[in-house]
């Protein structure tokens, strides 16, 4: 995505309302063409980045761009920008076709002209056919491909989407998360989605922002965040991680160490420069550990003996909480073996945990 060009900036933002800071020197490049996906729990300032882009609010400091031009001043129905509510916001007494026609007809766009980008629209969110109906005659997921035709037949160079899926069962989500990507490609417009689902951000977007209190946290590919986030709060953001803490023995090369974890002691990579008796989160996601089912631990092995306290079995997984002492849980998620006639569900068991190495995610406690 670097040798992309930036199509929307915000360059030291700040907005306050009444006398609360939301954003504080706020600085954020959107590429153009991209998915980008806004992340980030309830209240932390995600509408507001959206409400500040389409020129809904004012900024209260700070300068704005896109394409290079700064918008502060441009009022919201002149900026390139079309938004997609999470209520759709439909006309109920249009149909279909009407609905998608207004902004064209707004704003003096021919007849024969009009006719033909509905046309085309309807057919890029596959809803050829239902010019004539109501809003009230379609489904939650017709609806909301009516509001994203009513958008994108403007022709924005960026489409803001609102919590725009929420609305939507879990199946019906799915299905248009993917449908939402492909849209995007067809069109070649950049999007930004704003979500506080961790899962619906990484298998849509190609580049993620998590913000926490008004402030970027981390700005990345989806792998990026949830392979490497940045801190303790968006590693517990982005699914779920086990977080061991450890200190720093020795440096064994560039980018390993030996760590203490609670008396055992584990090689681990890290980018960071780490130095001896700095203290780390050694941060392993569920489905990267490794369970042994031993009674005792194994010679010369450096992991974790524990014993597994509850069991989940999610249909692909089995999952278990496992007690490894001192009151350390740790949760595991094995993948569930149906050719196995052992593999057993129950509990109490005694287990040695532990990862293949350079599988763990190692920050400075320092860095949180
Ligand atoms: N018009 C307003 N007047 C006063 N405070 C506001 C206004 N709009 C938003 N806020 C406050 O700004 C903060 C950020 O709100 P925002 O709606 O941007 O969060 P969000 O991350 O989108 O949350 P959610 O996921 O719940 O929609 C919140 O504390 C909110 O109460």
């Amino acid at each position: 995505m670097s040798d992309k060009s930036v199509l929307l900036a915000f360059n030291n933002v700040s907005k306050r309302f009444d006398s609360s800071d939301i954003l504080v020197d706020f600085n954020l490049d959107i590429y153009d063409g991209e998915f980008f996906t806004i992340l980030g729990p309830s209240g932390c300032g995600k509408t507001t980045v959206l409400r500040l882009i389409a020129g809904f609010e004012r900024t209260n400091d700070g300068v704005i761009t896109i394409d290079g031009k700064a918008v502060n001043d441009i009022p919201a129905e002149q900026r390139p920008v079309n938004t997609v509510f999470q209520s759709y916001a439909l006309f109920p007494h249009m149909n279909v076709e009407q609905n998608i026609a207004f902004g064209l007809k707004m704003t003096g766009v021919p007849k024969a002209e009009i006719q033909q980008r509905v046309t085309e629209a309807l057919e890029l969110v596959k809803l050829s056919g239902f010019e004539k109906r109501s809003p009230s005659q379609l489904s939650g997921g017709q609806k909301q491909r009516v509001a994203i035709a009513r958008a994108v037949v403007m022709r924005p160079r960026l489409l803001l989407l609102d919590e725009s899926l929420s609305a939507l069962d879990h199946k019906l989500r799915q299905q248009m998360q993917m449908e939402l990507k492909q849209m995007q490609r067809r069109l070649g417009i950049t999007f930004v989605y704003v979500t506080h689902d961790q899962e619906e951000a990484l298998s849509m977007s190609d580049r993620i922002l998590v913000m926490n209190n008004g402030q970027a946290q981390q700005i990345g590919t989806p792998r990026e965040i949830y392979e490497q986030p940045s801190n303790l709060f968006i590693a517990r953001f982005i699914g779920e991680i086990n977080v061991f803490d450890g200190t720093v023995i020795e440096k064994v090369n560039e980018f390993s160490y030996l760590v203490d974890i609670g008396g055992v002691s584990k090689k681990v990579r890290c980018d960071q420069r780490l130095q001896e008796n700095d203290p780390v989160h050694v941060m392993v996601r569920p489905e990267d550990l490794r369970i042994e089912y031993l009674e005792d631990k194994p010679q010369g092995r450096s992991g974790f003996m524990g014993i597994v306290v509850e069991r989940s079995y999610t249909g692909q997984t089995l999952d278990s909480l496992i007690d490894l002492g001192e009151g350390r849980m740790i949760q595991s998620s094995e993948f569930f073996n149906e050719d196995d006639p052992d593999f057993d569900y129950s509990i109490r068991q005694k287990v040695w945990v532990d990862w293949v190495e350079g599988w763990e995610h190692v920050i400075k406690k320092s860095a949180i």
